[in-house]
């Protein structure tokens, strides 16, 4: 069942565009790189400018920190998405514990939380936090602006931009016991439309490939995980591949991970854009809203334990 070998997940170099002066060429050969890795692999791992050593040893050591405050603590922080907020001890998944920060791009919302777990305040990390989303959101936002221009989907980009809203989790797992079993997360596709994963120097992420194999993720401080989610998938009526992932811990060592995730908007209605579906795409998914997807989630309905949307609202052929 394990494996042993690792996943050559395409990496994609974004620290060469330049905002201020794009050099197109540059740019369309990445938007190529891009959409060809999420019809493959549905991921890969970007290089970024902008993310120092000193930025990630100090959100790191405030995550550190945060998760060896006493429980009564931790469970301050709560959220008005299902499964955001403080989560620990769960019979199910015991190695791991996460907490969870709503609409982290707005500096207040970093303020707020790092107020409930240093009550004298810490603003140096609020703020550092708040910028080391900053650059996992603007790696999110180009890779969807770049996957809907090459989809010839631009015009349908800004509404989409108001369906969705963003959650930071911070995320532990702690080292198995002797005899216990070592899954840190269970077998999942994310259910939103992406997410953004960066860990420590421990490795434990495991994505099924196309041909039905386990392999492991390489873990590199200097690359960020882009990973699409089923969500995506409804609006482009499965035109790319959704990787089931879990974690394993194999190694001795404590695992930190962050993770921006999009998410829908409670209320809004989720489908596939319509210029998506023709005689040679059949439409693939119902529209759904996610609220009510997530209750479908929790009372456990039938097929959510892999591709849960799909098994929510999926049209069977
Ligand atoms: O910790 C990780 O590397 C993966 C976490 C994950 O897949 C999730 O939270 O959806
Ligand atoms: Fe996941």
């Amino acid at each position: 069942m394990g494996s042993e070998a690792y996943i050559q997940l395409p990496v994609i170099d974004f620290s060469v565009l330049n905002n201020q002066n794009p050099d197109l060429c540059v740019y369309d050969s990445i938007k190529t790189e891009v959409l060809e890795a999420l019809q493959e692999y549905g991921c890969f791992q970007a290089s970024i400018a902008g993310v120092s050593t000193e930025l990630q040893q100090s959100v790191y050591g405030a995550i550190k920190h945060l998760f060896s405050l006493p429980t009564e603590t931790k469970s301050k922080n709560t959220s008005t998405k299902m499964f955001y907020g403080y989560i620990g001890n769960s019979p199910q998944l015991p190695l791991y514990e996460s907490m969870g920060i709503d609409d982290p791009y707005i500096p207040k919302q970093v303020e707020n939380f790092t107020n409930l777990m240093w009550p004298q305040s810490n603003p140096q990390v609020s703020n550092n936090i708040y910028m080391y989303v900053k650059k996992l959101w603007e790696l999110n936002e180009m890779t969807k602006k770049m996957v809907f221009e090459i989809l010839n989907l631009e015009k349908y980009l800004n509404e989409h931009i108001e369906l969705t809203n963003y959650v930071l989790k911070l995320m532990k797992y702690r080292v198995p016991e002797t005899n216990e079993s070592n899954l840190g997360m269970h077998t999942h596709a994310d259910a939103g439309v992406m997410t953004i994963l960066h860990q420590n120097d421990v490795e434990g992420l495991e994505i099924l490939t196309k041909d039905d194999e386990w392999l492991k993720v390489k873990v590199s401080p200097n690359l960020f995980i882009v990973m699409a989610g089923e969500t995506l998938n409804v609006w482009l009526n499965g035109r790319l591949h959704i990787p089931l992932h879990r974690v394993l811990m194999r190694e001795n060592k404590i695992r930190f991970t962050l993770a921006l995730f999009e998410l829908p908007k409670t209320g809004k209605s989720l489908k596939a854009i319509e210029k998506m579906v023709d005689d040679e795409h059949p439409s693939l998914f119902k529209p759904f809203e996610y609220e009510e997807f997530i209750k479908f989630h929790i009372s456990g309905g039938q097929g959510i334990e892999k591709y849960a949307v799909k098994a929510y609202c999926g049209v069977s052929n």
